[in-house]
């Protein structure tokens, strides 16, 4: 039988031991075209973190309707988006990127040494291969650290299952610590507030401002994902760092996907109901995303939009998403450091060849 443990790379002797960070996201297709995004949804809605519906019933319902139409929609919906937001190509993987090359700068401000890949946890560049690339420059250590603010099962946990797959691929596996969670991080909090008062300094400010989270089934929430609980958590520490009273914000949840009841309230019902008693301005952002992509892109810049104007509103200002935001770089170092301490990460000094 073919043993399922890789060979090991070989490195160059005297090449020192090193410590990488994995910076990981949801990911999104490598095209915005149907074909592209059918292969992205089939791995994506595969996940049973993701659907927790039982193989049985859930697999004709993928195979025979969701992966027949949802794509042509999908990708028309991802066309509008690529390129857009200052990014080239999906926004959701470019600004993953930047992130990634800012962190590693900022890393070495201090002479820390330390290799940083970006990931995605469904497409690419895949979680295995940037840990075998890791791996092959060396990596001994590595922190795995998920975009996500946020713990959720559906996310955060899916990013370790990934993680652990790999790992039972690997003869010698290297140290592993994992980021479980940053929604409450100071560096994480006073980023969204630069980005709502420079918001506000450059459009002035509206009547209410709009927290939107993706959203997930509340069924996670009644078994105890603590999601819902760390977003509130989130939106209490924003709204209190801008001076915020509760009449001045609401904390929504998007995305909805399926028949099932998800987390409520929901985001665009909220504005169009919001708009027919009278509401005319809002501004709007969306905290537990870490950089813009389709669903801050298309559904709140876009969908969201036209139907608060169709119920009335006036004026719709969608802020921004962290992404290179050099106060949310800043917060991603302190967060990598805090979980880095004890590991070396500076380049040991070539060690001895055997005799
Ligand atoms: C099917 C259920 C879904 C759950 C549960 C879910 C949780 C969840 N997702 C994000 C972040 C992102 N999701 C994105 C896209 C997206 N999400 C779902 C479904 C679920 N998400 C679908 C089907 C899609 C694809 C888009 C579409 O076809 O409409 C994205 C954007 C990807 C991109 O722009 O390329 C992000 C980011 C979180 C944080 C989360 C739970 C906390
Ligand atoms: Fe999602
Ligand atoms: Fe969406």
């Amino acid at each position: 039988m073919l043993s399922r443990f890789a060979p090991e790379p070989q490195l160059p002797s005297g090449q020192p031991e090193r410590t990488g960070v994995l910076l990981c996201n949801l990911g999104t297709p490598d095209a915005a075209t149907a074909p592209a995004v059918r292969r992205y949804l089939a791995q994506f809605l595969s996940d049973d973190r993701v659907v927790e519906i039982p193989k049985l019933l859930w697999w004709p319902i993928l195979h025979g309707i969701i992966l027949r139409l949802r794509p042509k929609a999908s990708a028309a919906k991802y066309a509008t988006v690529w390129d857009q937001g200052g990014a080239t190509g999906s926004p959701l993987l470019y600004f993953t990127e930047r992130q990634a090359t800012l962190l590693r700068g900022w890393l070495g401000e201090a002479g820390a040494n330390v290799l940083v890949a970006p990931a995605m946890r469904y497409g690419n560049p895949s979680i295995p291969a940037q840990l075998d690339a890791l791996k092959a420059q060396g990596a001994t250590r590595i922190l795995i650290l998920p975009l996500y603010p946020q713990y959720s099962g559906t996310t955060t946990a899916s990013v370790c299952d990934a993680v652990y797959d790999w790992a039972k691929t690997q003869r010698h596996i290297p140290e592993l610590r994992f980021v479980h969670r940053y929604h409450d991080h100071p560096g994480y909090i006073e980023a969204l507030a630069q980005t709502v008062e420079q918001h506000w300094r450059e459009n002035g400010r509206a009547q209410k401002l709009f927290l939107s989270f993706h959203g997930v089934p509340e069924r996670t929430w009644q078994l105890g994902d603590p999601y819902r609980d760390e977003c509130y958590a989130t939106g209490r520490l924003l709204a209190a760092r801008l001076g915020l009273d509760d009449s001045q914000y609401v904390l929504t949840f998007q995305s909805r996907f399926g028949k099932a009841k998800w987390l409520e309230p929901y985001t665009e019902p909220t504005l169009v109901a919001m708009a027919r008693q009278g509401l005319e301005s809002v501004d709007i952002m969306c905290p537990g995303f870490t950089s813009d992509c389709i669903e801050t892109l298309e559904e709140i810049n876009q969908e969201a939009r036209e139907a608060f104007v169709h119920a009335g509103g006036k004026d719709y200002r969608f802020i921004p998403c962290l992404n290179d935001h050099a106060t949310w770089i800043g917060a991603l170092r302190d967060v990598a450091r805090q979980h880095l301490q004890g590991w070396p990460v500076q380049p040991e000094p070539p060690t001895a060849p055997r005799t």
